[in-house]
């Protein structure tokens, strides 16, 4: 008998060497038109009919699976792949049709062939072509999805507490690449679902979690990964969490050292706690004497944060005063998704890189009535040896001349009196819309976890369908996630998602 690894891995086998034998078809094909166009010395014109290579569209998989698997026993067991499928039916192709399709392979005795047949509509499809492969069994997940020349083969191991994983076969070059993968991935859950969005990005679900934490983004093309990439000088792919509805927008307040910046946060984080929520910034200094780690920072050492950055777990980062200063991803995120709005406290230089990334914010800057005053605040602090506040009020008058360039803050506060200050702070965040999805708002919440497969997709729209009989709980069976309003994305979430049930 073959162990289900066994089968899983002559599956893989025999799909990645189907994808194999397509790409070199496709390169010998062209390699055909190419000569044929440069043997013509006339005007160049189009192949005729006969050299055109036909289109790859009857089943190499179907035909692969037809050879014996490499058992030496009897072997079992029906596995389920779920792809994309076009069906064809007869010689003239009368009827064709695509949608997302659980097929069945029984695989037979050792001298047996595999058996694999598709229905389709409830008729049997004599060919069909997969797009996208997920081969399922009890204790493992694995999906390809072909995108360009390349197929991404996410898998899931056994081990229900390791995370997934990413390799990519380039179908031109034939050789496997193990990705950078930055960013957070999607806690281990028994299983998923994956469609691919566009070429940049492909949406996995995840099931056996609350909807609201099931939907993920692995982005594979996206101008983040593209810049990653190149900085780097390894392929990237990078994931993002799927939020849904729109969320606040972070706030962003920077201002000189000693401007009040940390007294107008805790004013706000009192008054409105389960509103705000600050973003613990990562740093190399040490901590003052009331500071807590974890609270007021998580403070590190110079060589694990810049190991972090390096494996992309930072929106910014920053050299201020001598010491490194950085927001996590994390750590903006962690307060979104408590349902809270980010406040963070960052310097001129982490405000502009952040104004550059994909998340969108709004920018504050805080001023003192005079440089006088700042430098008397500073040294009534008395957290600072006079070294330290020299070095801060010469970067005071840098960050104060940035303070102005355009359109890097949208706001500038000036901390003369502090409750004048906090009040004219309050009126900013509340000139916001603070609404929420109300359509959206029956899954936010909920703590249910969910088992959703795709059932379909146009290029806008995904139908996700329950695996468990929801409306025993009184949820829906059938939902419609909209993906027409997408923003953000990695290093941070993906918003706007919007989801309804569908009668
Ligand atoms: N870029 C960046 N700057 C930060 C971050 N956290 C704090 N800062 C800034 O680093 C500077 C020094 O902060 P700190 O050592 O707490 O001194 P203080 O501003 O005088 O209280 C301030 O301008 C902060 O806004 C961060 O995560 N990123
Ligand atoms: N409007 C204000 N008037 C007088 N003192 C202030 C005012 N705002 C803040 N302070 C004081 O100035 C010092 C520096 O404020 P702090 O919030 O630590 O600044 P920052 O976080 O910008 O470095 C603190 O001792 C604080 O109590």
């Amino acid at each position: 008998m073959l162990e289900k690894h066994e089968i899983k891995e002559w599956f893989r086998h025999t799909y990645i060497t189907c994808l194999e034998e397509q790409a070199q078809r496709r390169s010998e094909a062209k390699k055909k038109s190419y000569k044929a166009a440069a043997a013509s010395t006339s005007t160049p014109s189009p192949p005729p009919p006969h050299q055109i290579p036909p289109p790859i569209r009857s089943s190499p998989l179907l035909h692969r699976l037809r050879r014996p698997p490499p058992a030496s026993d009897p072997l079992l067991l029906g596995v389920s792949i779920l792809g994309r499928v076009s069906v064809s039916w007869g010689r003239r192709r009368s009827g064709h049709r695509e949608g997302i399709k659980k097929l069945r392979i029984a695989v037979g005795q050792r001298d047996a062939s595999a058996l694999t047949t598709a229905h389709f509509m409830g008729e049997e499809a004599p060919e069909f072509r997969v797009e996208s492969v997920a081969l399922e069994s009890k204790d493992c997940l694995q999906n390809a999805i072909d995108i360009g020349d390349k197929t991404y083969v996410i898998s899931r191991s056994d081990d229900p507490k390791s995370s997934i994983t990413i390799k990519i076969l380039d179908k031109l070059t034939r050789t496997w690449v193990v990705p950078t993968v930055l960013g957070a991935p999607p806690n281990p859950t028994s299983s998923h679902s994956v469609v691919l969005v566009n070429n940049e990005k492909i949406l996995i679900i995840e099931k056996g979690v609350p909807l609201k934490d099931s939907i993920w983004f692995l982005e594979v093309d996206t101008p983040f990964v593209k810049q990653q990439s190149k900085i780097k000088g390894t392929v990237v792919v990078a994931w993002s969490k799927g939020v849904i509805g729109e969320g606040q927008k972070p706030v962003v307040i920077s201002g000189p050292s000693g401007v009040g910046k940390g007294t107008l946060i805790a004013k706000l984080m009192k008054e409105y706690p389960s509103k705000f929520g600050f973003s613990v910034s990562h740093t190399t200094r040490a901590p003052r004497e009331k500071e807590i780690d974890g609270v007021h920072y998580h403070f590190t050492e110079r060589s694990k944060i810049e190991e972090e950055i390096s494996e992309g777990k930072f929106l910014e980062f920053a050299h201020v005063h001598g010491n490194v200063y950085g927001t996590s991803i994390e750590a903006v995120e962690s307060v979104t998704d408590e349902g809270k709005r980010c406040i963070l406290d960052i310097d001129v230089q982490g405000a502009r890189s952040v104004r550059a990334s994909s998340l969108e914010a709004i920018f504050i800057f805080v001023c003192p009535p005079s440089f006088e005053e700042l430098e008397k605040r500073l040294r009534a602090r008395g957290t600072e040896t006079e070294e330290q506040i020299q070095k801060r009020l010469r970067n005071a008058r840098a960050e104060l001349d940035q303070s102005n360039s355009p359109g890097l803050f949208d706001h500038l506060l000036v901390n003369d009196d502090l409750e004048a200050c906090y009040e004219n702070l309050k009126k900013l965040l509340s000139l916001y819309d603070d609404h929420e999805d109300s359509n959206d708002s029956f899954i936010k919440d909920g703590k249910e976890t969910a088992c959703y497969s795709i059932l379909s997709k146009t290029n806008s729209e995904i139908l996700l369908q329950s695996e468990t009989n929801e409306a025993e709980k009184g949820t829906t069976n059938l939902l419609s996630l909209d993906l027409s309003s997408l923003s953000g994305g990695a290093p941070g979430r993906t918003r706007g998602l919007k989801i309804s049930p569908v009668n």
